[in-house]
């Protein structure tokens, strides 16, 4: 059995995510440039996410469901009831935001586009009789890019230690590679072919991850693991805090490649696809990883066809914990930090350590090894099971 280096624990804090949970566009606004959770992220931490657009002209620029109002608001005496009403006739107006401290901007945010071009058309620049004739200044709004104020108002500490987080199941393994290993592995992947998803590259051996289903078709079985990785699941089966879960033999090996910046949504590796330890191996680059309790967390079938993963609830409270995640280590998932816990990678360049800034300056690379399963999950935790969903 290999030594583990102890750890040395640090008081690390984060820019992590967002405190409420998007909706299942945890792709969220940085992706999503149009908005799809206006109400969680237009003022979080008391900072408006919508904005002005910058420059001149016209309506503001590239249609959006929200809008940016000026001369309308409560220090004009228009309350944000009035305006979603005198809005409304033009579709669903999902909600209406301070679009800063003025009292007399707001941010009108439709569910469709056409709504919000239909009000434009109609409000810009022309007294509105049911808002007390004043006229309105209408442009399309934008999203402000998270700052580093933002993201300090939404930090939360971050680990160096996976102890420090007293999550069942968890366990961080330092310097599980050496240098020369890392350049190795990292070598070996850049050889072979990658698939682009929207964000980020994948390569899938053992069995193809679909990110549509968020599962494995268990009757295509692509081959054994390359030998590359050979000296790596060896060492992981022996691995002496894992009991009996180590000798579980993986067969299934996701490599990611993240862009400098890109994450990672917040989900539960499918329960029924994969068996109870995951093994997450880091590389070239570190991130953030961030844990999540939900309290009401049901596993939640993905709608939309994508692959950034996003399996949440939108509106459920969870508990949020984080640990930062160095080249060359690896992180083991099981019992209730694989079944119960969503992991997230917050998208972010830059984060906050010891409150000094850090750049995600290089691509990480990670290397997940898994169990394929083939009848339904038995675990211990049936609300975030999708074989034993109530
Ligand atoms: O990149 C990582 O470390 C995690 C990847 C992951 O969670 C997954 O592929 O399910
Ligand atoms: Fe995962």
């Amino acid at each position: 059995m290999r030594a583990i280096k102890p750890i040395r624990p640090r008081n690390i804090k984060t820019v992590a995510s967002k405190k409420k949970p998007a909706s299942t566009g945890q792709v969220g606004l940085e992706e999503k440039r149009n908005g799809e959770d206006p109400s969680g992220e237009a003022n979080m931490g008391g900072v408006p996410r919508f904005t002005r657009p910058k420059g001149g002209g016209g309506d503001g620029g590239e249609a959006s469901p929200n809008l940016y109002v000026a001369n309308c608001g409560p220090a004009v005496g228009i309350s944000h009831e009035a305006v979603a009403a005198a809005f409304g006739e033009f579709g669903e107006v999902r909600g209406v935001f301070a679009a800063d401290e003025s009292g007399a901007r707001v941010i009108v945010s439709y569910a469709e586009v056409g709504s919000a071009q239909a009000a434009l058309e109609s409000l810009n620049g022309r007294p509105c009789p049911s808002l007390g004739g004043r006229s309105l200044h209408i442009r399309y709004s934008v999203i402000r890019p998270h700052t580093l104020e933002d993201q300090a108002n939404d930090s939360i500490p971050v680990s160096l230690a996976a102890s420090e987080l007293n999550i069942p199941g968890l366990y961080l393994l330092h310097d599980f590679v050496t240098l020369e290993e890392e350049q190795e592995l990292i070598a070996a992947v850049d050889e072979r072919p990658w698939k682009n998803l929207s964000k980020r590259r994948v390569q899938h051996y053992g069995y193809e991850f679909c990110y549509e289903t968020r599962n494995v078709n268990t009757e295509r079985h692509l081959g054994e693991l390359p030998t590359f990785v050979s000296p790596v699941v060896e060492r992981i089966s022996a691995i002496s805090e894992l009991d009996n879960s180590a000798s579980v033999t993986l067969d299934q090996l996701t490599v990611n490649e993240y862009p400098p910046g890109v994450g990672l949504s917040p989900h539960i590796d499918t329960h029924s696809a994969f068996d109870g330890l995951i093994c997450s191996l880091s590389l070239a680059g570190p991130c953030i990883m961030e844990f999540r309790r939900y309290s009401d967390g049901s596993w939640v079938p993905k709608s939309a066809s994508s692959d950034d993963m996003t399996v949440e609830k939108p509106d459920s409270n969870f508990v949020r914990k984080s640990i930062y995640l160095p080249p060359r280590s690896i992180l083991l998932l099981s019992g209730e930090a694989r079944y119960a816990w969503h992991h997230y990678i917050p998208h972010h360049k830059i984060d906050m350590v010891n409150d000094s800034v850090i750049r995600r300056g290089s691509r990480r690379i990670s290397f997940t090894f898994r169990k394929v399963i083939r009848g339904p999950c038995g675990c211990e935790f049936p609300q975030y099971c999708d074989s034993q969903r109530l």
